[in-house]
């Protein structure tokens, strides 16, 4: 009875902490901490690397150094991320403090060498694996040799771009995170056959620090998410170029008949059109199954530089 009423008590007071530490500013807290990661660095700032940045500096109080080739991008992301913020504040999840300490936590650079300060590296450039190789090769020159090298690629296999980092392969691993990254719990952790069970092990714990939830998938082409769900998207396409439907029919049926936020083809300008392609290329090229073909309406609105949201222009238009 005593145990149990001391338990009660440690219970109570251990939630009022909670609730008071969830009360203030959480910069000197590192609420979220992960052994051995100190800081992180993203690689690409478009929309999954920025997101992955801001969860990173929000929920796990890391420095962020976000890296992206081109500056353009760096600058759009950043205009973004204050207004994320700043809606955060003006709907009152976030205090001005709060959201500015975030913000401050972050800082970019145009420079992959400015890894080698991180302990954990996330790789967001576009689905392009020649690309992916070339920084996984260069990120084993200029980490640090104990730096974790993660790669959000949506379908290309992990242990090619494992191999790519040579000596460092054992320290490489998938960590794919759902878009918006903000919002979406999932992430895919997908091992690559050189993949170390420690590095495993950490990248498990920073999906926790960042307020995660893993699932775990074999490096098999398009994982879990997108073996299921590009498919989905490719056929939809093929509806709309075969004439089955308008793309308002053919959204309208899947978001009013199965409870999806959003239909297929919506979805798609939301992905970016390029990477639904690129992921449905890796998917038949990998497999040479022809139920993964992608669609050839696909094909020519990448041609025609129409991608989506991203461009202002894909199956629907953007302003
Ligand atoms: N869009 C999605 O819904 C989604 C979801 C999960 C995973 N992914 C994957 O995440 C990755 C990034 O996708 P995204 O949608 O953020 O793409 P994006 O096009 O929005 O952003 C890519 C960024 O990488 C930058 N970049 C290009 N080359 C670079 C280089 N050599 N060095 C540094 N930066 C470089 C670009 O300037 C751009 O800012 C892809 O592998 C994609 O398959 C995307």
């Amino acid at each position: 009875m005593t145990a149990l009423r001391l338990t009660t008590t440690a219970l109570r007071a251990t939630t009022r902490n909670v609730n008071t530490i969830r009360g203030f500013s959480t910069s000197s807290l590192r609420l979220g901490a992960v052994e051995g990661v100190d800081r992180i660095s993203v690689i690409g700032a478009g929309q999954m690397g920025l997101g992955i940045a801001l969860v990173a500096a929000r929920h796990a109080s890391l420095p962020v150094t976000l890296i992206d080739s081109s500056p353009a991008s760096l600058n759009k992301s950043m205009d973004f991320l204050s207004k994320l913020l700043s809606k955060d504040v003006t709907k009152s999840r976030l205090t001005e403090t709060q959201a500015s300490e975030i913000k401050s936590r972050i800082t970019t650079s145009t420079d992959i060498a400015d890894v080698s300060t991180s302990d954990f590296i996330i790789e967001a450039v576009p689905e392009i694996v020649n690309l992916k190789m070339e920084i996984f090769k260069k990120l084993s020159e200029v980490a640090k040799p104990t730096a974790i090298l993660a790669t959000n690629t949506s379908s290309i296999s992990i242990t090619k771009i494992a191999a790519a980092a040579g000596n460092a392969a054992d320290r490489v691993i998938s960590t794919h995170f759902m878009n918006p990254v903000p919002i979406q719990p999932g992430v895919e952790i997908i091992t690559a056959l050189q993949t170390s069970p420690k590095t495993l092990e950490t990248s498990l714990s920073l999906c926790k620090a960042l307020q995660k939830i893993p699932s775990q998938s074999a490096d098999t082409p398009g994982f879990l998410a997108n073996r299921i769900l590009m498919p989905y998207i490719n056929e939809a396409v093929i509806c709309l170029e075969s004439g089955i439907g308008r793309k308002e029919d053919i959204d309208g049926i899947m978001k009013n008949g199965t409870g999806v936020p959003m239909g297929p083809l919506a979805l798609a300008d939301f992905i970016g059109l390029d990477t639904c392609l690129a992921i449905m290329r890796v998917l038949y090229g990998d497999t040479g199954d022809s139920k993964y073909r992608p669609s050839v309406l696909l094909q020519r609105m990448v041609d025609a530089g129409w991608l989506g949201k991203k461009s202002g222009r894909g199956f629907y238009e953007y302003k």
